[in-house]
């Protein structure tokens, strides 16, 4: 379930997605993704492209009345920067005389191993596809499994914790800080949902002044920046993805589908690289029990997951974002054709795009999220999966 495929060039007609196989009888509410699309316009350090865009999803096929008929879910979502792209990305037309071809690979851009790999003499023959402009289509594949975690309590969250070398405060910190502050799910929603209104999706206004600060004079120096940030997930249930297999294990498959996101180069569970320098007294989660809470812990080191599966707590993921290859300043090159030194290309570009990339790395998680709950608690319909689910927690209950 939740398998999906996506198609499309980031200045053709249009993007494609297609989910594999639905449950059947999942509400699905075209309105909450294009919340999300429009979450992933946002951010600051953002090029010119964000304001030629309005990102919609059309759904093609799949619902009925509003509802999956657990069958391809399929849905495009127009690219209207396309206009200025016709003759150049033409898919049924030849050439043209007056198309340049692009031949300065962009260091840390796919162009140059991609027109070696696939023996392209235009780099935009790879830039296209290799663009972020794909994770559009992601995110409205992660809005369409958010909205099949919902149903479940299971809610996914981000926010930045890094620009550059400017750090705030990781979830770990906020939550150390004052302990009472996010004991309910909803205090956790309202903190992650006031997120959206500051332009970095960071919650310290005076990082957040200066992290500004600092892209701005990137920017005027023709240079980009990346950062870190984190993914938080509440209300998952103890045993997603299996201690069994390594391919099973609920992190190598958040790992490997974050990883596919563009520019993200380190993920890390819980504690991650910090945990490595800590004595074992220090760096795991003691296990305590009562009857209210059932099995629990006073701190989640683990970031939720043990063995290659949840464990209850919260899921903490961060993520690490390079920064963004296409230079003002260009660096230096080789042309393709003559081999002569040249400078990269530059392309219109983001000057930073972590807070972008922040809602693609939510809707990853969810689609893995979903991918592994659906695995769990398999079923057709939405009612097998449900009653799966409540038969599920109460073997947990009883255990
Ligand atoms: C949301 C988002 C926006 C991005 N915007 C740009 C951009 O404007 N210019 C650019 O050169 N790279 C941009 N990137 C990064 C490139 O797509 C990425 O570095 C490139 O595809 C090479 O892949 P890799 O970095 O994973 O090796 C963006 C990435 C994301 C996630
Ligand atoms: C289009 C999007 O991001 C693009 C990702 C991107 C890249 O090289 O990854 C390069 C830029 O494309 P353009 O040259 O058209 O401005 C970004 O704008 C988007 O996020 O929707």
């Amino acid at each position: 379930m939740f398998e999906y495929i996506t198609a499309g060039e980031s200045h053709g007609p249009r993007l494609t997605a297609v989910i594999k196989s639905l449950p059947a009888g999942l509400r699905v509410e075209v309105e909450k993704i294009n919340e999300q699309l429009y979450r992933r316009q946002q951010g600051y350090g953002r090029g010119g492209r964000m304001k030629i865009e309005s990102d919609q999803a059309i759904i093609n096929s799949g619902l009925r009345h509003k509802e999956s008929l657990g069958t391809p879910l399929s849905m495009t979502i127009e690219n209207r920067d396309w206009q200025n792209w016709i003759e150049a990305m033409a898919p049924d037309k030849e050439r043209g005389a007056e198309i340049e071809a692009l031949t300065n690979p962009r260091p840390g851009h796919a162009d140059l191993p991609g027109a070696l790999k696939y023996n392209h003499r235009d780099l935009r023959n790879v830039l296209e596809r290799a663009s972020a402009r794909e994770t559009a289509a992601r995110t409205a594949v992660g809005a369409v499994a958010r909205q099949f975690l919902e149903q479940f309590g299971v809610e996914v969250y981000s926010h930045v914790v890094q620009i550059g070398s400017l750090k705030s405060e990781t979830w770990t910190d906020l939550k150390a800080k004052d302990p009472e502050r996010f004991e309910s799910k909803e205090a956790v929603k309202e903190y992650f949902s006031s997120l959206d209104q500051t332009p970095l999706r960071c919650g310290d206004s005076i990082k957040t002044k200066a992290m500004k600060d600092l892209i701005d004079s990137w920017r005027e120096n023709g240079d980009s920046v990346g950062g870190v940030f984190e993914i938080v997930v509440t209300g998952l249930p103890v045993g997603l993805g299996s201690h069994v297999h390594w391919d099973l294990k609920l992190e190598s498959k958040l790992a490997a589908q974050l990883m596919g996101i563009q520019a993200i180069k380190g993920v890390e569970i819980g504690s991650g690289f910090k945990g490595a320098g800590l004595p074992g007294s220090k760096a795991h989660d003691e296990i305590f029990y009562d009857l209210k809470q059932g099995f629990h812990r006073s701190s989640n080191q683990a970031g939720g997951i043990e063995g290659g599966m949840s464990n209850g707590e919260e899921l903490i993921i961060r993520l690490a974002m390079k920064p963004i290859p296409t230079l003002a300043q260009a660096l230096h090159s080789a042309d393709i054709i003559s081999k002569k030194e040249t400078t990269a290309a530059k392309e219109r570009s983001d000057v930073c795009a972590v807070p972008a990339a922040s809602i693609v790395g939510e809707a990853v998680t969810a689609i893995v999220l979903a991918q592994s709950a659906a695995d769990k608690f398999g079923g057709d319909s939405m009612l097998e999966i449900k009653r799966n689910y409540k038969n599920y927690l109460e073997q947990l209950r009883k255990f």
